[in-house]
């Protein structure tokens, strides 16, 4: 019987592990797992897949519908024996033999998410209701990636898993709010009611290389106008804070979640906290100097600080991230000037 607890606390489920199909004993099979990404084609989901597929023992099947994500952010991989890419919206079901799922689509740039409300919201509910049914009938271990604005506009600061959080539910980021919250909702019946294995991760502002050029989040958008050379839009009052953890700290964290024993949700973030006024000024020195900042109209329901306390992924996981703000920010630029083909002016 395999155990799992949730959060190391009281609701401790016992369940027969799911049982592997027969092949997986041969010794001429040729791979241990068999890994679902849903959105893999996107930021973070394409990183993920980057560090699944080191493992020469796994073998990936990507599925996503290009919304926000693109066939370029896989390319390496395409051709190789171990790895598999579907286009698929995760709101129609799907019929795949795997051994764990990690379930990431969905729209995360507040833009994106707004643009068809709608659909998001569908894909938070209906796409992870699809995966949950696919975990069931497979006996998969399912990860969630949720996200910090479970917690709203926080009263409590900073944000421990235990915060049940201060989200308007009939605003315009309701969908995204409140669509992943049904979704931890909807882990949690199924690991009650079904013993399904599940693990809830709740991610903090993630950047790096890779991520959508235009795609409206605010360190795309300071790194993406300093190399153009237009005035970083920093939105009113620029006192509101945001934790901003580097993409491979963020790998490494899901990883961990989906092979230790713990359901979640646990909170992977780093707890670096930035007024957006200090990450504007800390891009402008550091990529350039020339150019001003730009007050800006802000969006409604903004949260206005944003921390996480990652004791339980120290203690539960072993993780604490490795890559402070200024030492990541210069990859992505690297990355960004290579798309925009803006190249490095050398001073001597
Ligand atoms: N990046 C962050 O700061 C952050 C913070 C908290 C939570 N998250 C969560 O992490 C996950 C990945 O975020 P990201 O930053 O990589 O975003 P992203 O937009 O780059 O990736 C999302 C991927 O999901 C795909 N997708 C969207 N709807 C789909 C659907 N209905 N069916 C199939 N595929 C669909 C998109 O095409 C894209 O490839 C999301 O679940 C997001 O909510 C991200
Ligand atoms: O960490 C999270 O849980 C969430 O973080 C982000 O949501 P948000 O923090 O609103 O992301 P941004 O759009 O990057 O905004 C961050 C802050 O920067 C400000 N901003 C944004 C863009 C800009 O050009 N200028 C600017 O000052 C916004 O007003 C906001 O206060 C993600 O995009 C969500 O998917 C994710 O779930």
């Amino acid at each position: 019987m395999a155990k799992e607890v949730a959060n190391g606390d009281q609701h401790t489920v016992t369940r027969p592990p799911p049982i592997p199909s027969p092949l997986r004993f041969s010794k001429f099979f040729q791979s241990n797992l068999r890994i679902l990404v849903t959105g893999g084609a996107g930021f973070i989901g394409s990183h993920l897949v980057d560090k699944l597929m080191e493992n020469e023992k796994n073998e990936v099947i990507v599925v996503d519908n290009y919304f926000t994500g693109s066939k370029d952010n896989l390319k390496k991989w395409f051709g190789h024996p171990r790895f598999e890419l579907i286009r698929h919206d995760v709101t129609e079901t799907l019929l795949v033999e795997v051994d764990q799922i990690y379930h990431l689509a969905c729209p995360a740039s507040p833009i994106f998410y707004k643009y068809n409300p709608v659909k998001t919201i569908k894909t938070n509910v209906i796409g992870t209701l699809n995966m949950l049914g696919l975990a069931k009938r497979v006996g998969a271990r399912i990860l969630l990636t949720s996200t910090s604005e479970v917690y709203g506009d926080p009263l409590e600061h900073p944000q421990k898993e235990e915060y049940w959080g201060n989200v308007n539910p009939i605003g315009v980021r309701s969908c995204y709010d409140e669509g992943k919250r049904v979704a931890e909702t909807l882990m949690f019946d199924y690991h009650r009611q079904h013993g399904l294995e599940i693990r809830i991760a709740r991610i903090f502002n993630t950047y790096g290389p890779r991520m959508n050029i235009d795609d409206g989040r605010v360190v795309s958008n300071f790194i993406a106008q300093a190399i153009r050379g237009e005035p970083l839009t920093v939105q009113a009052p620029g006192t509101q804070t945001r934790s901003f953890c580097y993409v491979s700290d963020m790998v490494d964290g899901l990883i961990r979640l989906m092979e230790g024993d713990n359901t979640g949700p646990i909170n992977i973030g780093n707890p670096g906290e930035f007024t957006m006024m200090e990450l504007a000024e800390t891009v402008k020195e550091l990529i350039n100097p020339a150019v001003p900042l730009k007050n800006v109209e802000n969006t409604p329901d903004d949260p206005r600080q944003r921390k996480p306390d990652i004791t339980k992924a120290k203690e539960l996981l072993g993780w604490v991230p490795k890559i402070t703000l200024r030492e990541g920010l210069p990859f992505m630029e690297e990355d960004f000037r290579q798309r925009l083909g803006v190249p490095k002016q050398h001073v001597d």
